[in-house]
């Protein structure tokens, strides 16, 4: 395929159109923390296989509308969920829904590291696990080597599987993280600003990897960095006070976005 092609074709993956799937959508979704409403309305629709960056200015509502894609709001006695999330078609609400099963769907890596105090090697195998996904021994290891393979970091922890995840960098705990999401094989990952507690090295890493996973998996990043926005997500949803502003694909939300908030908030304005 010559250049031109293969950038027709990057264009086009970029660019959803009528043809474009939509992994989950989100369809007039509120939410309220007991008597203050933290989104209002909004309408956005998730792409298969794409980056998705949320961006916006603290407290816009950004984690709250991640958090709505696996119903992670469930845990916060007072949040209350308004309007439509579906992910395949198929209503995340519904009451029929097994939440456990909808978050290894759709999971969820958060800001800072979380790696169980266990293993290496434990904290990918518990999921697979609990979840039956593995017959014996075997098919275990061979997933937590996938898992971590996928996430790029089994060559650093091949000859230390039952250290304690603990005792990694704060980066490899990240991809620790990564491929602990990774090894109950979801279909979406939820990230909230992965990188906020990493270096620029392994931000690097981090970043490089999200762009690699985006063949597999369906991913929504919130992010404090215009930079990362820009470079990781091929669509950018621009949040302000609970409302989404807009949302596009991300070359246009940073070259010539349609709202003055955007252009305000990417150009440091305000924020
Ligand atoms: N658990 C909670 N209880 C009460 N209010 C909350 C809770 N979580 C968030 N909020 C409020 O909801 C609004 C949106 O918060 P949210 O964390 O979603 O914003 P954000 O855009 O992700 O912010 P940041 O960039 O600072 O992380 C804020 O006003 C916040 O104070």
């Amino acid at each position: 395929m010559n250049m031109l092609t293969e950038a027709a074709v990057e264009k086009k993956l970029m660019t959803p159109d009528a043809a474009t799937t939509y992994k989950m959508r989100g369809e007039k979704v509120t939410v309220h923390y007991g008597e203050k409403q933290a989104l209002f309305d909004v309408d956005l629709n998730i792409p298969e296989k794409q980056v998705m960056a949320l961006i916006g200015p603290s407290g816009c509502g950004k984690s709250t509308f991640l958090r709505c894609l696996n119903r992670m709001n469930d845990t916060i006695d007072i949040a209350r969920v308004g309007g439509k999330i579906t992910l395949d078609g198929e209503d995340i609400y519904d009451p029929k829904i097994d939440v456990v099963e909808l978050r290894a769907r759709v999971g969820m890596v958060f800001q800072k590291p979380n790696p169980f105090p266990k293993s290496i090697y434990e904290n990918i195998a518990y999921g697979p696990r609990i979840h039956g996904l593995t017959k014996n021994k075997a098919e275990l290891d061979a997933v937590v080597e996938s898992s971590l393979r996928k996430a790029a970091i089994w060559n650093e922890v091949k000859d230390r599987l039952q250290e304690p995840g603990t005792g990694l960098s704060g980066g490899q705990q990240q991809r620790l993280c990564i491929a602990r999401a990774i090894a109950v094989s979801p279909e979406v990952i939820l990230m909230d600003e992965p990188c906020s507690a990493l270096d620029p090295i392994a931000t690097a890493k981090v970043e490089e990897l999200i762009d690699e996973l985006r063949q597999n998996y369906t991913i929504v990043i919130v992010t404090h960095s215009m930079q990362q926005a820009a470079r990781v997500s091929q669509r950018t949803a621009m949040f302000h006070i609970g409302y989404l502003v807009e949302e596009g694909p991300t070359d246009k939300m940073f070259t010539n976005p349609d709202d003055k908030r955007t252009q305000d908030y990417i150009t440091g304005r305000f924020g």
